[in-house]
């Protein structure tokens, strides 16, 4: 089977550069090469689409074509809205003509993609106009829909005017709200995503109008080569160059003193504020531990602030400022761990001194960050806002705490008491293995996504060109104003469903 797989933001090349170093550079990439890999493992042909960018500033993504050493993936980028690297929110007016691209490399090449696997809202969409261009149906993976993040921010005091002057809510909602209506199959990651992120207010009457959308629960994988429990020979650098920056950062006699760790892009979301004001309100809990954070690559937050964007300065000077206000020099660390490979080697010395993952998103729709961790041997501490349910719990069994990331006391207490009972922390040290082994492995992704592709593929042939992707997506941006004023206004309305 030939399977093209859509995701504009252009992120992707072999060397898997600047993961995490920007917002939009993480678990969607992480998501999609690893599938693309092991798709080809089955023995599909795969293309990442995604877009070319010829900026001297992010040179690695300049060829227009290349492919992952020691695979068969391709990443074919189609050169759309200029030249110049461009965030996530600016792509939108430009994706018709990404997808007119893709369609023009499919011409040349004299074939069809036999499935297409769109990602983020951006992909979907363009999977839409594909569809309405060609009549090659797609399936929509959404990796994080705007409605919850929305949500969270709205709830942090902020309007709804400027979020979406920032962020272009109003437009990745339509977006989102055509990409999930029209796709032959809605790929989530657990059925909490489903059930509860799906039927948000914001899209909840696509259901009713289309009863028949199925949804099919495919959880990702950990690249279990990379992240495990065994010892490896690079794990010693990386442990002496944490081991530097405890000599650094943290007072001599607490370098012994096991550690929480916390890596994550710097996204507001992603809330490494809430953690470190739980660590500050607990004093028992800076007895018996220091905060590792490996966030955005830094290394030093003084000196690495000019290269931050606006929002992540921000971000790191309410941390700094939340480290001065409940006098925290001397406990906390910042590592700058490059790639995944340092990352894992990490999360094992994390195991080793018996200590704690913590991810405390405001909302994390699923969190790869947190089975990568559990592979490692790392007990975890996670949001209960998102994916981590499903991830943490199964019938009355549970592989890790789940906790509220805005009561700090919650996400204090859940580290602490993984830190002092040595019997729960062998107990999800042990359990989170055998979680990640059983269930999150991405050949077995791969293998539902194919089989699904094809079974429905047939079943939608004959509809294939039927779908309706509104007109200010296509070419012709005309009309558009009524449909979002409504969702603005919506969109605006909304107030946190569970407060
Ligand atoms: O120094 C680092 C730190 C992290 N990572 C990787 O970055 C990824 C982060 O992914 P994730 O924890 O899933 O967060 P997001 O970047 O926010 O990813 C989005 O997309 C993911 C895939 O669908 C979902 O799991 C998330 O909930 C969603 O927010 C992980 O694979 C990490 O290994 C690195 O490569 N280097
Ligand atoms: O914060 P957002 O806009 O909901 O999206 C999550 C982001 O995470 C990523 O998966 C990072 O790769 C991007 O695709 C996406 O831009």
């Amino acid at each position: 089977m030939h399977i093209a797989c859509f995701n504009p933001q252009g992120n992707f090349d072999q060397h898997d550069s600047y993961w995490t170093q920007h917002p939009d550079f993480g678990g969607q990439l992480v998501y999609v090469k690893e599938l693309a890999f092991a798709f080809d493992r089955l023995g599909h042909e795969t293309i990442i689409f995604t877009r070319r960018i010829e900026d001297e500033d992010w040179p690695e993504f300049q060829q227009p074509e290349e492919v992952y050493a020691g695979t068969n993936v391709r990443i074919v980028r189609i050169s759309f809205g200029g030249k110049a690297f461009l965030p996530k929110e600016q792509l939108w007016p430009f994706l018709y003509e990404y997808v007119e691209g893709i369609r023009q490399w499919y011409h040349q090449a004299g074939y069809l993609p036999d499935a297409v696997t769109t990602h983020y809202g951006d992909g979907g969409i363009s999977g839409a106009i594909f569809q309405q261009l060609t009549g090659v149906p797609y399936t929509f993976t959404a990796h994080s829909l705007g409605a919850q993040k929305l949500e969270k921010l709205m709830g942090t005091g902020v309007s709804y005017e400027s979020l979406d002057q920032q962020y272009q809510f109003t437009t990745r909602l339509a977006a989102e709200r055509t990409a999930i209506s029209q796709a032959m199959i809605r790929f989530v990651s657990t059925q909490q995503e489903k059930e509860q992120q799906y039927f948000h207010t914001l899209y909840r009457d696509l259901f009713n109008q289309h009863k028949k959308l199925p949804f099919i629960v495919v959880p990702p994988g950990v690249n279990q080569d990379i992240f495990n429990d065994k010892p490896q020979t690079h794990d010693q650098a990386v442990t002496e160059s944490i081991q530097q920056v405890l000599r650094r950062d943290v007072a001599k006699e607490r370098q012994h003193l096991p550690w929480v760790i916390a890596s994550s892009r710097l996204d507001p979301k992603k809330n490494v504020t809430g953690l470190v004001k739980a660590y500050g309100e607990h004093s028992q809990l800076q007895e018996c531990c220091n905060l590792i954070l490996a966030v955005r690559g830094i290394d030093d937050p003084q000196a690495d602030m000019h290269r931050l964007k606006n929002e992540e300065q921000q971000q790191l000077a309410s941390i700094l400022e939340l480290i001065q206000t409940y006098q925290l020099a001397g406990k906390i660390g910042f590592v700058n761990l490059s790639g995944q490979q340092q990352l894992a080697a990490a999360y094992r010395e994390t195991a080793r001194r018996r200590g704690v993952f913590a991810l405390t998103s405001l909302y994390e729709p699923f969190g790869l960050a947190t089975i990568e961790a559990m592979a490692c041997g790392v007990p975890v501490v996670v949001t209960a806002n998102g994916g981590g349910q499903d991830i943490l719990k199964k019938g009355n069994e549970s592989f890790g705490l789940l906790v509220d990331p805005q009561q700090s006391a919650a996400i204090a207490e859940g580290i602490f008491s993984l830190m002092k009972d040595h019997v729960l922390w062998n107990t999800y040290h042990q359990k989170g293995l055998e979680r990640v082994r059983s269930t999150f492995t991405w050949n077995a992704a791969a293998d539902a996504y194919v089989k699904e592709m094809l079974k429905w593929k047939k079943k939608v042939q004959d509809k294939a060109c039927q779908i309706n992707v509104p007109d200010y997506f296509m070419k012709h941006e005309s009309q558009h104003e009524d449909e979002f004023e409504s969702i603005r206004a919506r969109a605006a309305g909304i107030k946190s469903e569970h407060e």
